[in-house]
């Protein structure tokens, strides 16, 4: 039988339960536990040779194939060109972006290396599934070596407008090999057209139905939202209801209302703009002061990158002057906390929550938006506050509460209304979201794109 194999920068833990707090590696894993394959991907560890034959580790049905990085191809690959270069600029922060030309060579071997690894023990008929922006080069290095399976490519983040994306030094080159792949998935329409107008403008690409034909090349584009399991997580979210964090947070709310928030500590969520709206929502509607708590839980992420080290001191400055003006003797308005939590208790406190606020400037999708509808109970549920720049928007808009993250008013009043929000409404909005939900759940994800994929 033909065996996938998912080739990633980020692999999951191998141990159950611990926390990953990436939404790339918890859909994978989800879409892989019930297919079985091989997933190849770094382990997340420097070492001064690099790794030529990679170590597997096999936990029921999946092969974890895993290597180390060098510190050079760290710094250039993961750091540098990966997360320093792609990851602002594809999500409009080309004022955080910083090419470098040893950082893209970085990248490029980084890409041929993990291509050596998979041409040494694949077989004809395996598929090869791609994910994300640190491997676009991989389906080209692929094809350099001879490798004739079909291979496809999923990219988990927005895909910019060309005028942005253009602004990368070498765009073209990375755009031509994002051809050499069978398929192209993205989150949303929106990052599809981005995509086929860039072929178009600049590679002079046709375009018919959902192929986009590039000299003899004919390559299949389509919109793959990633989901959720929402019965799994609906069974995650009481599956804590008994434990020592979920006592704890609501002893300390003391029956006030909860606001939640959960992202990785970085400048693409919308943070600092979100701790402002808090603050906007208590001066101008004074009734909830003292009535609300908001709880950001926001993992650390990236650390060694420029521009997380400032937003995380930022933010750090906004909550402590929140707080120092808001604050009594018996209300904290805003918990903020730079820890990562088990899954299953996350959805624990969102179940008890009565807002979840998912406000990033840009986000490919967003599963936090998702699991939070899930984890709502159907008899009471919260209200999702969702920014319209996040991929999550394309499929639950007309069942949340929409905002933009640059308008911290317009937030505060999404807030207001949220808080207040009557059973009935909160009721249709949260049956509306689940049906959305459970019809683009995560198996559909990874069924439609391969069997898009084919043979
Ligand atoms: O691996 P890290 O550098 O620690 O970062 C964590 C992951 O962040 C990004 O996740 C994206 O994928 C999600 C699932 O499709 C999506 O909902 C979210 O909007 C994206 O930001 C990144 O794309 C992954 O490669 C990282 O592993
Ligand atoms: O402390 C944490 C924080 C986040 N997550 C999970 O990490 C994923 C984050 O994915 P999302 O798509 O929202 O954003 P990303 O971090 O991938 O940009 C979600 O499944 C969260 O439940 C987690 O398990 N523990």
């Amino acid at each position: 039988m033909s065996r996938l194999i998912v080739v990633s920068n980020r692999v999951a833990p191998i141990t159950e339960g611990k926390s990953s707090a990436g939404g790339l590696v918890v859909g994978v894993l989800d879409a892989l536990r019930e297919t079985g394959g091989i997933w190849l991907g770094w382990n997340g560890n420097i070492e001064p040779e690099p790794t030529q034959q990679p170590v597997t580790e096999s936990d029921k049905n999946i092969d974890f194939c895993t290597v180390a990085l060098t510190q050079r191809d760290y710094d250039h690959y993961y750091r540098g060109f990966s997360n320093g270069l792609l990851w602002p600029t594809f999500h409009y922060r080309i004022d955080l972006s910083r090419y470098t030309g040893d950082d893209y060579a970085g990248y490029l071997k980084v890409n041929r290396h993990f291509a050596q690894i998979l041409a040494s023990s694949l077989r004809d008929d395996d598929r090869i599934w791609v994910h994300d922006y640190h491997l676009i080069p991989l389906g080209k290095a692929c094809r350099d070596l001879g490798i004739r399976n079909r291979i496809g490519f999923f990219l988990h983040i927005p895909f910019p407008s060309p005028s942005v994306l253009t602004t990368i030094p070498p765009h073209r080159a990375l755009v031509e090999a994002m051809c050499a792949y069978d398929l192209l998935g993205f989150q949303t329409q929106t990052d599809v057209q981005a995509f086929v107008d860039y072929a178009t403008r600049y590679l002079g690409a046709a375009v018919s139905g959902n192929e986009v034909k590039i000299g003899d090349r004919s390559i299949k584009v389509g919109a793959y939202p990633i989901g959720i399991h929402p019965d799994q997580i609906r069974a995650l979210s009481k599956q804590s209801r008994r434990s020592k964090p979920l006592d704890a947070l609501k002893s300390g709310l003391q029956h006030r209302k909860l606001i939640v928030s959960v992202d990785r500590l970085d400048y693409s969520k919308g943070l600092v703009e979100r701790f402002n709206a808090f603050e906007r929502l208590l001066e101008t509607a004074p009734r909830h002061r003292g009535k609300v708590t908001f709880v950001q839980i926001a993992p650390p992420s990236r650390q060694d990158v420029q521009g997380y080290r400032q937003i995380r001191r930022q933010l750090e400055s906004t909550a402590g002057r929140i707080n120092g003006k808001w604050t009594e003797l018996s209300w904290t308005p805003i918990r903020y906390m730079n820890r990562s939590y088990e899954r299953a208790l996350l959805m624990s406190f969102f179940r008890v929550s009565q807002v979840g606020l998912v406000t990033p400037l840009r986000d490919g999708m967003n599963l936090v938006a998702k699991e939070y509808i899930a984890s709502q109970p159907a008899h009471d549920p919260g209200v999702l506050v969702l920014s319209e720049f996040a991929g999550a928007a394309a499929e639950m808009r007309d069942g949340a509460l929409m905002v933009n993250p640059y308008d911290v008013q317009g937030m505060a009043d999404a807030l207001d209304r949220a808080l207040s929000m009557a059973l009935d409404e909160r009721k249709s909005r949260y049956e509306h979201l689940m049906e959305i939900l459970r019809k683009n759940d995560l198996s559909s994800w990874r069924d439609r794109f391969l069997a898009d994929l084919g043979d």
